[in-house]
């Protein structure tokens, strides 16, 4: 049967504990999931494609996006601005499909307030140690952005219980089942079909 509405599904968790690569080792599977893409202030980096990781946008052109009421959420991070455009994703799960949103803690709590049906998931580095040196081998950050990512990291972590589920990110593919695992079990919860299944017995 054809869903009504499909799922908003929040991914956030401190920056270098891997959630870009675990939502790209979740494409790589055909779980028919939708990726919402980001605009940002943040300059692009290296191999980063206007559109497909981002929408680049300067401060006045993000600002105005905001004033004219399309971005469903947005935070201000490290000194630049990301945001989640709104038609795509009320687009999709307006036609039954699910959306991941990959993006920071005080935008997942404006998310969560206007849409409370979504589901949240915090995915957590093994240790602190382990994300520094995550941040640090990717390479794509100075010294000095690096520490103040790991000082956002732990105001993040110190907010994790706004979420419904962590996710460790030990191993990467450990990390994907797991998470297509909450979104199977979400998909199937009463509250979510109730309305459509007992409209088949009052046809
Ligand atoms: N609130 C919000 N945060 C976002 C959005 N897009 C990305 N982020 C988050 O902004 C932070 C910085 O992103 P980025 O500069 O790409 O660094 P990276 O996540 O470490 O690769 C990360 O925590 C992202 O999840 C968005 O649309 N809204
Ligand atoms: N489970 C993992 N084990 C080891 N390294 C990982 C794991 N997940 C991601 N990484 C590495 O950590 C770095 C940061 O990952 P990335 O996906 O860019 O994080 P985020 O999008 O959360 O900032 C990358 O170099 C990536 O290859």
């Amino acid at each position: 049967m054809k869903r009504e509405k499909g799922l908003l599904i929040v991914l956030s968790g401190p920056s270098g504990v891997g959630k870009g690569t675990v939502c790209s080792a979740l494409r790589e599977q055909d779980t028919h999931i939708r990726y919402s893409v980001s605009a940002t202030t943040r300059h692009p980096r290296a191999g980063e494609v206007d559109g497909v990781n981002y929408f680049f946008k300067s401060k006045e052109e993000f600002e105005r996006l905001i004033q004219d009421g399309e971005m469903i959420e947005y935070a201000q991070y490290v000194g630049n601005y990301y945001g989640t455009p709104r038609a795509y994703v009320e687009e999709m799960i307006e036609k039954g499909h699910d959306v991941i949103l990959e993006i920071e803690v005080q935008g997942a709590i404006q998310v969560k307030e206007t849409f409370p049906e979504g589901v949240f998931i915090f995915l957590m580095p093994p240790s602190l140690k382990e994300l520094r040196n995550r941040l640090a081998g990717r390479g794509t950050e100075s010294v000095d952005l690096i520490d103040s990512r790991m000082t956002v990291a732990r105001e993040e972590i110190e907010l994790m219980d706004k979420y419904d589920y962590v996710v460790e990110n030990d191993e990467v593919h450990l990390a994907v089942d797991r998470i297509k695992s909450i979104v199977t079990a979400e998909n199937c919860k009463k509250d979510r079909l109730i309305h459509q299944y007992q409209s088949l017995v009052k046809e």
